[in-house]
């Protein structure tokens, strides 16, 4: 049985975990950290991470950016495994997590859904052959009227990626409001939608010179994060140090 600290427990994420390993037999929450204690939860809950004293096996994190170093810090004092889902992170941050794997394991992926981590291997094939046609290349996210980061950590991520493949050639051009000139071509565009309940759309948009090539990935409930969160947990504890992502989980 595997016990887990939900980080961010009372918020919507943390919500559908919660409820999915209800449902689950080799699986807990041992407690669960949020500042909104306002709700009943069937666990311990505390407000900051370092009040927790809970024995735990691992954390899972969909919180909010300042909150994550705390966490990283109690992960560290504690020796215990993060799966580190929440999005907004400073390049700072993001240097922080990689220097703490090196001393626990730490599961960092913007994106927990199989499909968006196929969209990735996807649009760096597509990249590579339509970059040398000059093909534009712009990137669309939709995302629910709750989110407060934007570009999604999903965008940049399929940016990094695309940019990856074009050996980092290419800058980030975000939306074109001001704009006055026309676009570069080692740009990609990367544009954010907010609205209603959206749960997460990513396009990206190859469009050359009288074809245009789409690659879309629109995920219908946000259990599909939840159910790959999980998966990620289970992959994670008793795992060596290191920063595993969706890759390792995939193909271990
Ligand atoms: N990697 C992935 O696959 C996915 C990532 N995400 C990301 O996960 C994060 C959370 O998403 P979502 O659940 O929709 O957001 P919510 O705002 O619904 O939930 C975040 C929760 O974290 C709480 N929180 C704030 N500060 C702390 C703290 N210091 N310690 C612990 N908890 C804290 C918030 O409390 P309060 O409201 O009181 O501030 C809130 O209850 C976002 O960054 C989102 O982009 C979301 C879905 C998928
Ligand atoms: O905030 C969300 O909801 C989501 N955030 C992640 C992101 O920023 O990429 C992942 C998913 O699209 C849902």
């Amino acid at each position: 049985m595997i016990k887990i600290i939900m980080h961010g427990c009372n918020g919507k994420m943390g919500q559908v975990i919660s409820s999915l390993v209800d449902d689950s037999e080799d699986c807990m929450i041992a407690a669960g950290i949020d500042p909104n204690v306002s709700k009943s939860n069937p666990y311990p809950v505390f407000n900051k991470i370092d009040d927790c004293d809970i024995h735990a096996d691992v954390i899972i994190d969909f919180s909010t950016a300042t909150a994550v170093k705390p966490l990283l810090e109690y992960a560290l004092v504690k020796q215990l495994p993060v799966v580190i889902c929440t999005t907004g992170l400073s390049e700072d941050m993001i240097d922080l997590i990689k220097k703490s794997a090196k001393k626990i394991p730490i599961f960092f992926s913007a994106n927990m859904s199989l499909g968006i981590n196929l969209l990735i291997s996807l649009v760096k094939r597509a990249s590579e052959i339509l970059s040398d046609a000059n093909f534009d290349i712009e990137i669309i996210e939709k995302h629910h009227n709750q989110k407060i980061d934007a570009p999604s950590g999903t965008a940049l991520a399929l940016a990094d990626a695309i940019n990856e493949a074009l050996d980092h050639q290419y800058t980030y051009k975000y939306d074109r409001h001001s704009e006055r000139k026309k676009r570069d071509k080692k740009e990609i565009g990367i544009h954010a939608v907010r609205g209603g309940t959206i749960v997460g759309e990513h396009s990206v948009i190859f469009a050359g010179k009288d074809e245009i090539i789409e690659l879309n990935h629109t995920a219908m409930s946000k259990e599909v994060f939840a159910v790959g969160a999980l998966k990620a947990a289970k992959f994670l504890a008793g795992k060596a140090p290191g920063l595993y992502n969706m890759d390792h989980l995939i193909n271990q």
